[in-house]
């Protein structure tokens, strides 16, 4: 669909080019000369034969004057590689191989969970209105020279008859890029530049999120041992075997992973002891009563001075570090601490805006990491003993079990949903599951059945081997490096759209944040569900009411900041939700498309001044009937 949609936009350019040349009358002698350059990214690998810039064709506009009015001349037959006209494949941008959104400014719609409050107005909205069939069905025109556009057969037909939906009705999300108006790039826009708390809040997350963050089965003892030698002393004469690349890699990470966890230990054992060192003074206070408070500290000092074996400047200097992880300790709780990484150091040791709007922020967000902590790293808690708390698990369950708020404790997701549905429950999967009530062994997504995958995208080879994959597009959701875990949270938003999703992270445009996974079936009515068709198959639905991941939390918005898009990975379709740039700590939205509110009778809360559907006199209240019941 990428290769055919480029071809129609540069056949519509330069149908407009021609045309205004006509409509100058400087057609006379004109010629236009179509070329194309291949940009790389990267160094090109593999792709000897392909020239970087290649002359399509030369059009005589003087020619197509009479041609231009000829409407019975403009279907020519599609035309097959080695056929005269046959055109390079197009990249799927103008610029890039990659997978990227339609260029164009970022953060608008943006709801910001910290002041509650939507933001970025400056786009007219997409025009969804426009018959999508209309803006597809492209003509290919019979041009003396021109370019040669592929017929658009694959057509979805649910699509077809978008403008006349029949009865009974569902409230279809819509996917691709056809559904979204093109946008400009901001090539000098204003850069959200995040404060130095931020960045050390965006850290925080990244490392929760981060599934290798804290490994508690070091080998230190081991690693030690081979050290020491056989004797149990440190054998210098025998130095330990490193001419295997492979055992050095395994020692490699082995240390890497147990100073990471040593460095936790260190922060949360220095900032337990400045609170320690409180405590003593607050003990000399009541028991040395006949000393001056600047005497008992100086003693404490001194004590403290003799048995860490530092001079008092040395330990004062460290103090004022420690003092800092203290104060993050006493505002975001240890997880804080534990997972800030090596930027906490500079941060404390320069004070790097620890102000008391700073404090407040690390509040607020303190049962959010804790929630992350506990989910997602279930070891965590071991440390803490060392500094006299339990290592007991308090948030248990998926992290997407718990909806956070600004105002509120979290809540179990179950209970946010108990007004509409007494006995709502959702299974968190994370790939989609198809129904074999319907569907019976055939996946109704799959493309291709193999063995070799070709990516629709960048054209490179697919594979679930990580040594034969050659398709970086989208490696952050598929692919031996996938993220494992989205840094995302559900909350609870406060003007009636019941949960939402916050990014904890900021995400690049063109990132994919998720797939849209859920319960793969058909023929459901009256309830959200995401509709698509692989190919000319027959269309299934994605329903996400009972089963899914977070991309079922995300809420509608006339401007938003996110997008729904194909993508077809070892064959099989895949819906994402792709970035169009999203801050830290905004809300993610998509556009459910102008269909899905034409079923729905109700409000628009997106809070965007281009809101399509602000003004209607639906109900405004969270209905709760995305699900069946
Ligand atoms: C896929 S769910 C999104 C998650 C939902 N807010 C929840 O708590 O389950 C879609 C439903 O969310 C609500 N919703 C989403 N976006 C909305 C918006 N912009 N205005 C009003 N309601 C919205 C509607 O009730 C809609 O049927």
């Amino acid at each position: 669909m990428h290769r055919l949609h480029a071809h129609s936009n540069i056949a519509k350019e330069l149908d407009k080019l021609i045309d205004s040349i006509i409509a100058s009358s400087a057609a006379s002698g004109v010629r236009i000369k179509v070329e194309a350059t291949i940009i790389h990214d990267k160094p090109p690998r593999g792709r000897k034969n392909i020239p970087d810039q290649v002359t399509l064709d030369t059009i005589d506009v003087e020619s197509l004057r009479s041609a231009h009015t000829c409407t019975g001349c403009a279907h020519v037959e599609e035309l097959t590689p080695g056929e005269e006209g046959y055109q390079l494949p197009s990249p799927t941008n103008s610029d890039s191989h990659s997978p990227r959104v339609a260029d164009g400014p970022e953060q608008h719609g943006q709801y910001d969970v910290d002041t509650g409050r939507s933001s970025g107005l400056s786009e007219v909205p997409a025009d969804d209105n426009t018959n999508v069939s209309e803006r597809l069905s492209t003509r290919r025109r019979k041009t003396v020279g021109g370019l040669s556009i592929p017929r658009i057969s694959t057509f979805p037909s649910s699509l077809a008859g978008e403008a006349a939906p029949s009865e009974p009705t569902t409230r279809q999300l819509q996917t691709g890029h056809d559904h979204f108006r093109k946008r400009r790039r901001l090539e000098n826009g204003p850069k959200l530049e995040q404060s130095t708390v931020d960045k050390l809040i965006e850290g925080i997350w990244k490392e929760l999120h981060n599934p290798n963050s804290l490994v508690l089965d070091q080998k230190f003892p081991e690693i030690l041992q081979d050290l020491r030698g056989e004797s149990g002393k440190v054998d210098l004469g025998k130095p330990v075997d490193t001419s295997s690349f492979d055992a050095t890699t395994t020692k490699c990470r082995q240390i890497t992973e147990g100073a990471r966890t040593g460095r936790a230990l260190e922060v949360i054992m220095q900032a337990h002891w400045v609170d320690s060192f409180d405590a003593q003074l607050a003990t000399l206070a009541d028991s040395r009563i006949y000393l001056k408070p600047s005497e008992q500290k100086r003693a404490t000092l001194a004590k403290a001075c003799e048995l860490f074996k530092w001079t008092e400047k040395e330990l004062r200097n460290r103090m004022a570090i420690w003092k800092g992880y203290r104060d993050i300790k006493n505002a975001a709780g240890w997880s804080a601490l534990i997972f800030a990484g090596p930027g906490i150091y500079r941060f404390c040791k320069y004070r790097l805006g620890l102000d008391p709007d700073a404090l407040v922020k690390l509040r607020g967000l303190k049962q959010r990491f804790e929630i992350a902590a506990d989910t997602l790293h279930l070891d965590w808690r071991k440390l803490l003993p060392i500094v006299g708390e339990s290592a007991q698990l308090h948030w248990r369950g998926h992290p997407h079990s718990w909806v956070v708020s600004k105002r509120k404790d979290p809540l179990p997701l179950a209970f946010t949903y108990r007004q509409w549905d007494t006995n709502f429950s959702f299974h968190h999967i994370t790939e989609s599951e198809v129904d074999k009530q319907e569907w019976g062994d055939k996946d109704p997504r799959t493309l291709s059945q193999g063995p070799e995958f070709v990516c629709e995208l960048c054209s490179q080879r697919q594979s679930a081997v990580a040594a034969q994959n050659e398709c970086v597009c989208f490696a952050e959701i598929f692919g031996v490096n996938a993220q494992k875990n989205i840094p995302v949270q559900v909350f609870q938003t406060e003007n009636g759209r019941n949960n939402g999703v916050i990014a904890c992270c900021s995400f690049a445009r063109g990132i994919a944040i998720g797939e849209y996974v859920g319960f793969i079936t058909k023929g459901l009515a009256n309830t959200d569900v995401m509709q698509s068709q692989a190919g000319d198959h027959e269309p299934y639905q994605i329903w996400q009411g009972r089963c899914g991941n977070f991309t079922r939390f995300i809420n509608h918005s006339c401007e938003p900041n996110c997008q729904f898009q194909t993508f077809s990975w070892l064959g099989i379709q895949r819906m994402l939700v792709i970035s169009k740039g999203v801050p830290a700590s905004k809300e993610l939205t998509v556009d459910y498309s102008s269909r899905y509110w034409e079923q729905l009778d109700k409000k628009c809360l997106c809070g965007s001044a281009r809101c399509r559907y602000a003004h209607r006199s639906g109900e405004t209240q969270h209905t709760g009937n995305n699900s069946i019941n």
